[in-house]
């Protein structure tokens, strides 16, 4: 008898994966009932059949970094002049989701999910993208708790608080934001190499939920899609593809999938009707990520010294190069008949402090005036106590579901290169360096321990917000800016970054209270976050750079910190 060679196996349950496919993730049986053999073999399909796509299209993103890198700015591509002139239309808004007036956003906890459901908004859009710390078990749980929720038995038992959960008669519409095509997905590996992260989210939760989610809530339907992080419509093509692939497993009708794109980085401004054109069949219009925005303003101009940006808290919807994107995609989504959303307003309710209180949620509500008075057809909330404000400022659309035939902002077809990249105006401060790096390394910290959105002075924070934080750190550092907002004239320099991280320390230390910071991973956070300012070239992505400290490798955890 020939002596085995095999590799160790554990003498625990595993799961029963098709060929080619390997779960390195902590055993569950309530996971296994997500990772069944059918559901891995669907996304091993997806993985064989768009793995070289997805490599081609990263490799072009690279390329065009390599463009900016070298002088050149994003603007409208003169080969798809045809697709931007012509007068097509994308296939009509589905019925169940032609009145997305309010919708709330959130992490995929079983809590929140009920609470956002419950929450009055018309929509609530599932994160597992900036809202979400990618860990093994926030993604499976994740695909769990969305499971019960379209299912409809969804509960959740507070202990503590002796409250149980359940779902009212009455709850939004689901939309599910996948990650974004450059996250890989550790856990689960397809021919020995790591899933595309966003397939491992879309295909076990359209595996797990189109029959019932179409039974239930998309009247016919769905189910829905957030799609995030995209710079050129070749990635949409590749969804349009992916969606077409899944739709024909299921044996469903083709264009039953729809999915709303994420106008958040800011070649993609340029791709509007592109991007639209190659979802045309699968749309449901386009939506303005506003923090990815700025972030991705940064990180295409690194190599730009005349276009640093002010402090962070200046960078908003009044500034002329936000003004003119918000414009031109509502222009762009009304021309072709689907709707086009507005972004989060960052401000969540202040429980401590009524002043305080008063004075955010107005903020809240001229942000969403602004929004409806502009065109927009709906809008995003942070939290639950911010959906009567936004409704009641969307309420201008009167009995209308949506303003897409009635504002098509013809005037915004004057917008221009120039208008869209257009330098935000203001001062830097020294504490606008400081807010950066108490933000950044905070959020890392959650992060790290499984949050992937937190509170923090008073604001929601979450990936998209704290990547803000950090290409303008390292920006400022790596183009020594003169802080000319506080009258120091002093410049920014790893000196004085090196002291600033130091004092903000102690401050986060006073702030969380000694256990707290002893406990979590607040050293860790500042280390990971002082480096990624500081480096000589900047990181693609504040989550992609540290992913493999959340990667937990089972039998043996190889790679934890
Ligand atoms: C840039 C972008 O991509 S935006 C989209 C991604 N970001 C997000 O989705 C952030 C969503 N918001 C959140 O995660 C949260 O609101 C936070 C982390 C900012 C604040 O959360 P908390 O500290 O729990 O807020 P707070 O204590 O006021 O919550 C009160 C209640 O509202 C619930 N709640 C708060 N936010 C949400 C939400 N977005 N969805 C559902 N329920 C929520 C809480 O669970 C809590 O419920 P309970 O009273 O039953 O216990
Ligand atoms: O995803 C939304 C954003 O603003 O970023
Ligand atoms: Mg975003």
């Amino acid at each position: 008898m020939e002596l085995e060679t095999s590799v160790y196996r554990p003498n625990v349950a595993v799961y029963d994966s098709p060929d080619g496919v390997e779960i390195r993730g902590r055993y569950d049986q309530v996971f296994a009932k997500i990772l069944t053999r059918d559901a891995l073999g669907f996304v091993a399909e997806l993985q064989r059949e768009f793995r070289g796509h997805v490599r081609y299209a990263m490799e072009c993103r690279r390329e065009a970094k390599r463009r900016y890198n070298s002088g050149a700015v994003p603007g409208f591509d003169p080969s798809t002049k045809f697709i931007r002139d012509g007068e097509w239309v994308c296939a009509s808004v589905p019925p169940a989701v032609a009145d997305r007036r309010v919708e709330i956003t959130g992490p995929v906890e079983r809590k929140m999910i009920i609470n956002a459901l419950n929450s009055g908004a018309k929509v609530f859009m599932a994160d597992f993208e900036d809202a979400l710390s990618p860990s093994w078990e926030n993604l499976m749980r994740g695909q769990v708790n969305l499971k019960d929720a379209v299912d409809g038995t969804i509960t959740f038992n507070d202990k503590a608080r002796n409250k149980v959960y359940k779902l009212n008669d009455l709850v939004a519409k689901l939309f599910v934001r996948p990650r974004g095509w450059h996250l890989p997905e550790a856990h689960i590996l397809i021919d020995g190499e790591p899933a595309t992260g966003c397939l491992v989210d879309f295909g076990l939760y359209f595996f797990h939920n189109y029959a019932k989610f179409r039974q239930t809530q998309g009247s016919g339907f769905g189910p829905f899609f957030y799609l995030p992080k995209m710079e050129h419509s070749r990635e949409a093509k590749i969804w349009n593809s992916v969606f077409e692939r899944a739709e024909k497993m299921a044996g469903i009708e083709r264009g039953s999938i729809r999915a709303t794109v994420l106008i958040e980085t800011l070649p993609a401004v340029f791709q509007m009707n592109e991007i639209l054109y190659e979802l045309r069949d699968h749309s449901v219009g386009l939506n303005c990520g506003r923090w990815d925005y700025i972030f991705s303003y940064v990180k295409t101009f690194q190599a730009h010294p005349d276009r640093l940006l002010p402090d962070r808290v200046l960078v908003g919807m009044g500034q002329h190069f936000m003004r003119s994107y918000s414009d031109l995609l509502i222009r762009t989504c009304h021309k072709r008949g689907v709707h086009a959303m507005g972004g989060m307003a960052a401000q969540i309710p202040i429980r401590d402090d009524p002043k305080a209180n008063e004075m955010a949620l107005d903020l809240v509500k001229k942000d969403k005036l602004r929004e409806v008075r502009a065109g927009h057809d709906g809008t995003w909330a942070a939290h639950p106590g911010l959906i009567p404000i936004c409704m009641d400022a969307f309420s201008h659309m009167g009995n209308n579901p949506n303003q897409i035939k009635s504002m098509k902002r013809d005037d915004a077809s004057a917008i221009t290169e120039e208008d869209l990249l257009q330098i935000p105006r203001g001062v830097r401060t020294l504490e606008g360096l400081r807010l950066n790096t108490r933000v950044g390394i905070q959020y890392l910290a959650a992060w790290l321990t499984g949050s992937g959105s937190v509170p923090l002075y008073n604001l929601m924070e979450d990936a998209a917000t704290a990547e803000i934080s950090r290409v303008q750190n390292w920006q400022w550092i790596r183009y020594g800016v003169e802080l000319d907002g506080d009258g120091l004239g002093v410049r920014v320099s790893k000196e004085l970054f090196g002291r600033v991280v130091e004092e903000e320390m102690e401050r986060i230390e006073k702030e969380v209270g000694k256990d707290k910071f002893k406990k979590g991973m607040y050293k860790e956070a500042c280390k990971m976050f002082t480096k990624q300012c500081t480096a000589a070239e900047l990181d693609d992505f504040l989550t992609l750079a540290v992913y493999d400290h959340i990667v937990a490798h089972y039998p043996i955890n190889a790679s934890r910190l």
